[in-house]
C-alpha cells in the first residue's frame, strides 16, 4: 500500500509485484483479474525482455479487465553502457499499443514518482469516464421513465378530451 497525490488528491494504492517466471504464471494471472492499472515492464539491458512484452500485452488483454490501464516501462535506465534497447524501441512499441512510455530506474529513483503518479491519473480518469457514463445512461432512463409516463397521461388526456370532442 502507498499512498501518492494526484491533483491535490490523495490516493491510496495497492502494488503487486508480479513473478516474471513462466512457472509462476498461474498464479500472475489471477492478480490482472482485480487490477485497474499494470506496468509492462522490460529491462533495457535485455533485448529478450523486451521481445517477451507482447506476451505479457496478450496476457494482459486477455486475463485483465476491459478498461485496465497501461504504461509500458523501459527499467534499468541507470545502465546506460549496457544498454540492448533503444529508447526509441520502446517509444515505438508503446505508441503501437496506445500506451504511455517511461524509461524508469529502480536504483537511482529516476521516474518512479512520475510513472506511477501517471498510471494512477490514468486510472482515475478511466474511473471517472466510467461514473460519468452510468451517471448519463441512468439520466437516459430516467428520461425515458419521464417519456413514458408523459406518454400515458398524454393518452389518458387524448382520451379523455377526445371523449369530450365527440
Ligand atoms: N541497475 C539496476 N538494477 C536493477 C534495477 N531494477 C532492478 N534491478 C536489479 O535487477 C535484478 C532483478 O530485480 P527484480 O526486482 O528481482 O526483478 P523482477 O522483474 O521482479 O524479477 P522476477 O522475480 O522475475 O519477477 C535485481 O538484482 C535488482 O537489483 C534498476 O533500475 N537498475
Amino acid at each position: 500500500m502507498k499512498t501518492i497525490e494526484v491533483d491535490g488528491i490523495k490516493v491510496r494504492i495497492q502494488i503487486w509485484d508480479t513473478a516474471g517466471q513462466e512457472r509462476y504464471q498461474t498464479i500472475t494471472k489471477q492478480y490482472y483479474r482485480r487490477a485497474q492499472g499494470i506496468f509492462l515492464v522490460y529491462d533495457i539491458t535485455s533485448e529478450r525482455s523486451y521481445q517477451h512484452i507482447m506476451k505479457w500485452a496478450s496476457d494482459v488483454d486477455e486475463y485483465a479487465p476491459d478498461g485496465v490501464q497501461k504504461i509500458l516501462i523501459g527499467n534499468k535506465a541507470d545502465e546506460e553502457q549496457k544498454r540492448q534497447v533503444g529508447k526509441n524501441q520502446g517509444m515505438k512499441l508503446a505508441e503501437e499499443y496506445g500506451m504511455d512510455f517511461f524509461e524508469t530506474s529502480a536504483c537511482t529513483n529516476y521516474n518512479i514518482k512520475e510513472s506511477f503518479t501517471r498510471l494512477t491519473e490514468l486510472v482515475l480518469m478511466a474511473h471517472k469516464r466510467e461514473l460519468e457514463g452510468l451517471r448519463m445512461s441512468s439520466a437516459d432512463e430516467l428520461n425515458l421513465a419521464e417519456l413514458e409516463d408523459d406518454g400515458s397521461k398524454a393518452d389518458g388526456m387524448g382520451n379523455s378530451s377526445k371523449s369530450c370532442w365527440c
